[in-house]
């Protein structure tokens, strides 16, 4: 009985003590334990960042080239609780695949990282010794497909082939979770297409829009189209660096282009304040908040220059202050111009609040509220393309209406407001471009000042006004009447050739005499004194309407002296 309780205690030491070493070894095996996946048919395995990457300390280290290196690194790896979102560095991960069709089988491997400085995999197959190595570092991959927003690389397995992968990544900044998506070449091609065309589509757009007000403001010399262009294309060449295209494109070895982006935008919204500013005249009707544009204006320039020399995740947090501070307001200022009923606003709101929408989607993929949501670059892209096309409506309905206005003023200079006949600005533009051959007729009316003195200037006026009118009807399409005094007006006839004198002469005389008779039934007491004088009879313009003003005082006085 003594030997009982002994033994059981015993055994319950024996017990403990193997549960507590099972516990002890299962914990590095649980933390370390590799994820695998198998591939079926054409489905996409979809690995999370969590469970996949390992930490590497970023400053011990070389970048691996062997299987020793690699096992070397993920021993002493640390494991994530996290997602690598805004995380940066160097990572590590280690994945069991197994082809279970008795076919080969091609797979695309796409990292969802948009910012790579080394990415490298290693295909460790059990059935092979040799370790297969491919590298899909952004300034390397010149064999990987151009894929954009992300990496991608390509790995055919044997038929029932099995072994690990291994993935080694090190960049400056990781905007989002570093998933990892297996896919079939089927599911990858259509995908490839979607986002590439729709990025590529995007990005000309902007740029293609850019060029345009560019080249409005060389026709015009107007800093809101200068402005509009910065606005437009520094979005559309950050994003063409933030996608990978100017890399895929160019190649560029000396800088990571995708890096770029973050660099650019704040410059952007700089000439975005600009033109917000200039678009709504604040200058002359806000200024306050021209004031508030301009801060803003030069608080981005300031982050703009400070950008490149911070860490890169520094300068990914900046880009992305702006842009939340930066479309509220936007969105606010074209609420506030619509209320002032401000035409130009339209569009502008459209546009920002297109934008505004898409990086809300943005912010919610990257949150526990909207893990499904993907592609959220592409949707803030095309959003922002949407944004751009509206913001180049606002300043084409901005030139519209200056267009409009200059016309208005144009005329109001070249126009007598009282007869709508040319004033004295406008016969000096029409003498500059007569031709060769032409007739100059000076008008005065008689008894203007009679009609004024007895039955008041308002009558006077009127004479003036149905003068001008019976002259306009009768000369529509032959001369260009003019007021050039109180009561004098010059019209002068175009001429295409010499033998077209004489009976435009007489042309004009019949038409004065058929007026001076609508005139005489109205205003019995005035009447129309005139002088014809031609390009012919003249040395310059000048002699030719000194020579008809003559002929016309010669009549006025030949009626007084009857
Ligand atoms: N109602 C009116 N009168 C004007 C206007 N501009 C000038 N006048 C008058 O037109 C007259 C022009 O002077 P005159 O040509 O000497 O006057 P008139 O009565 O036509 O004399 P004759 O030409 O010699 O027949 C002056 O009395 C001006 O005050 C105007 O815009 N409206």
């Amino acid at each position: 009985m003594a030997f009982l309780p002994c033994s059981i205690l015993t055994a319950a030491r024996i017990t403990l003590y193997s549960l507590v070493l099972l516990f002890v070894i299962c914990i590095p095996v649980t933390g370390f334990a590799s994820p695998s996946a198998t591939l079926v048919g054409n489905e996409t395995v979809v690995i999370d960042d969590v469970e996949l990457w390992r930490a590497i300390d970023l400053k011990n280290h070389a970048v691996p080239v062997s299987l020793t290196d690699l096992s070397q690194l993920f021993a002493h790896a640390n494991a994530l609780n996290a997602s690598l979102t805004n995380q940066s560095g160097a990572y590590l991960a280690r994945l069991t695949l197994t082809n279970s069709e008795d076919r080969a089988s091609s797979r695309f491997f796409r990292i969802n990282a948009n910012f790579v400085d080394i990415g490298l995999g290693f295909w460790q197959s059990n059935q092979t010794t040799s370790l297969h190595q491919v590298d899909f570092s952004q300034h390397h991959d010149t064999n990987n497909p151009k894929l954009m927003h992300a990496q991608a690389f390509e790995l055919t397995l044997n038929p029932n082939e099995s072994g690990e992968l291994w993935l080694y990544i090190k960049a400056d900044h990781y905007a989002k979770p570093l998933t990892l998506k297996i896919i079939s070449s089927q599911h990858f091609f259509q995908q490839m297409f979607m986002t590439n065309a729709l990025t590529i589509f995007s990005i000309a757009t902007m740029l293609a829009l850019a060029i345009i007000a560019l080249a409005l403001y060389i026709k015009t010399r107007l800093t809101v189209t200068l402005a509009c262009s910065g606005y437009i294309g520094l979005h559309g060449l950050g994003w063409a660096a933030a996608s990978g295209l100017i890399d895929d494109l160019f190649n560029i070895q000396v800088i990571n282009t995708t890096y770029l982006g973050m660099i650019l935008f704040p410059f952007a919204i700089a000439a975005a304040c600009q033109f917000t500013k200039l678009l709504f005249n604040m200058n002359y009707h806000r200024k306050s908040w021209a004031k508030l544009f301009n801060y803003v204006a030069l608080a981005c320039i300031f982050f703009g220059v400070v950008t490149p020399f911070v860490p890169f995740s520094i300068s990914f947090a900046i880009a992305h202050i702006i842009a939340v501070l930066w479309v509220p307001l936007a969105i606010l200022t074209g609420f506030k111009m619509m209320i002032f009923n401000d035409f130009r606003a339209k569009y502008y709101l459209i546009g920002n609040i297109l934008y505004g929408a898409s990086l809300i989607y943005y912010m919610l993929s990257h949150s526990p509220l909207l893990p499904a949501a993907s592609q959220a670059e592409l949707v803030v892209l095309v959003a922002l393309a949407a944004d751009c096309i509206c913001i180049l409506l606002s300043l084409a309905t901005w030139l519209q209406h200056k267009k409009q206005d200059y016309s208005r003023a144009y005329s109001q200079a070249r126009i007598d407001p009282l007869t709508h006949a040319g004033n004295r600005h406008a016969l000096n533009e029409a003498l500059a471009k007569l031709p060769k051959h032409y007739l100059v007729c000076f008008i005065d009316y008689d008894g203007v000042k009679t009609i004024n003195d007895k039955q008041g200037h308002g009558k006077g006026d009127e004479l003036l006004q149905f003068g001008t009118q019976l002259m306009n009807e009768a000369f529509r399409g032959e001369g260009d009447i003019f007021r050039t005094g109180g009561d004098e007006f010059i019209c002068l006839f175009s001429l295409k050739s010499a033998n077209q004198f004489t009976p435009t002469i007489q042309n004009i005389k019949q038409m004065i005499t058929d007026c001076q008779v609508r005139l005489h039934e109205k205003w019995p007491t005035s009447g129309i004194s005139y002088g014809i004088a031609s390009s012919l009879e003249s040395a310059n313009q000048s002699q030719c309407l000194a020579l008809a003003d003559q002929r016309m005082y010669q009549q006025k006085r030949s009626k007084k002296t009857i």
